[in-house]
């Protein structure tokens, strides 16, 4: 669950006042998320969603954020449109917290994928690519690459932990780095990607993909990572088995849009490892980190291990159905 912050009614009326969307009907917390605490929000005016910002996000990023999604929404891409207080700014602060409020998506994320979900995904992806073009302001990868082995001195500073979760796998992570970091892309297309894109922040009505949510991790970085990302959190089966067929769906769609360069297809292997990489780092970090009894699931940083050790041995992007 993640709701970190309590709001109470008098706050949230108080709040509500610099808006001019009506007044409040109805506000609950919603237990779904990681990073931040969301609320859903119904006024008189309509549905919305008010977000808390609390973990990793920097509160002096939020406007790049909230700049990409009105941009993006602008060019025509569904997503969560923020919405202005009367004196036309978007980030405000409500119990000490900064906040906003944005347009609410209809649709629910797909608690099981089927190949029906991975076309429209790819499709969703290359269209938020293209839209982003346009939409000049940068911002680094705070979560790529060159952070990935303070990450892992973050955790193996409790040598213990780590190991208790799994027997070696700091030694694992460490290997792996050593092989994913050196050969890393220099010189792909970049632009800006939205770098979460688990099926938890794809909405569907039906077959039909009704928007994409939660751009707190969206950055200026390689747009295949981008791919690279959902085919780790899209492609892989309950039992953690490769399903090549969505990987092969998923990249039609895709390509659809926007073609991948050879060298884009050929980089596919090492930037699904570095992905794979990336999520297991964070969940360890915050496996070992999260207080008991904090009201969020964590999520379990075996599962990427175990996608990791699928792209390490992945020859080629034929592995992925190309
Ligand atoms: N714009 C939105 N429209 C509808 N539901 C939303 C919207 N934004 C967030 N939600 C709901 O809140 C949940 C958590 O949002 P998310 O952005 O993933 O949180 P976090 O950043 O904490 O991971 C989503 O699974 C969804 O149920
Ligand atoms: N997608 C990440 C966790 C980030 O949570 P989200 O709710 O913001 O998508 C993971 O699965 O590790």
């Amino acid at each position: 669950m993640a709701v970190y912050t309590d709001v109470s009614d008098e706050a949230l009326s108080a709040f509500l006042a610099d808006y001019d969307i009506g007044g409040l009907v109805a506000f609950r917390g919603i237990a779904e998320g990681v990073e931040n605490s969301n609320f859903s929000l119904r006024t008189t005016t309509g549905d919305y969603i008010l977000t808390l910002y609390e973990k990793r996000v920097d509160p002096l990023e939020l406007p790049w954020f909230l700049g990409l999604m009105r941009h993006l929404a602008a060019a025509g891409l569904s997503c969560p449109l923020p919405v202005a207080g009367s004196d036309g700014e978007p980030l405000r602060e409500l119990c000490g917290r900064p906040a906003a409020i944005t347009t609410f998506l209809p649709g629910v994320w797909p608690r099981r994928i089927k190949l029906d979900h991975c076309r429209p995904l790819g499709a969703a992806l290359a269209r938020l690519h293209l839209a982003g073009r346009t939409y000049a302001p940068r911002r680094a990868n705070t979560l790529g690459p060159t952070s990935w082995t303070r990450l892992l001195d973050l955790s193996l500073a409790r040598p213990e932990a780590v190991e208790a979760l799994s027997p070696g796998l700091g030694g694992t992570l460490r290997a792996a780095l050593d092989a994913i970091v050196p050969a890393w892309p220099r010189d792909l297309p970049t632009g800006h990607i939205h770098a979460d894109l688990f099926p938890d922040n794809v909405f569907f009505l039906g077959a039909h993909l009704s928007g994409l949510i939660d751009f707190y991790f969206a950055c200026t970085d390689i747009l295949a990572y981008d791919i690279a990302i959902c085919l780790n959190a899209w492609c892989f089966e309950p039992d953690l088995s490769f399903n090549i067929s969505r990987a092969r769906t998923l990249l039609a769609g895709y390509e659809s849009l926007r073609p991948l360069s050879a060298a884009e297809r050929s980089a596919l292997p090492v930037l699904s490892q570095g992905a794979a990489m990336r999520f297991t780092l964070t969940r360890l970090y915050d496996w070992i980190n999260t207080p008991s009894g904090a009201m969020v699931t964590r999520k379990d940083p075996r599962d990427y291990l175990r996608r990791l050790r699928f792209h390490l041995a992945a020859g080629d992007e034929r592995a992925y159905g190309l």
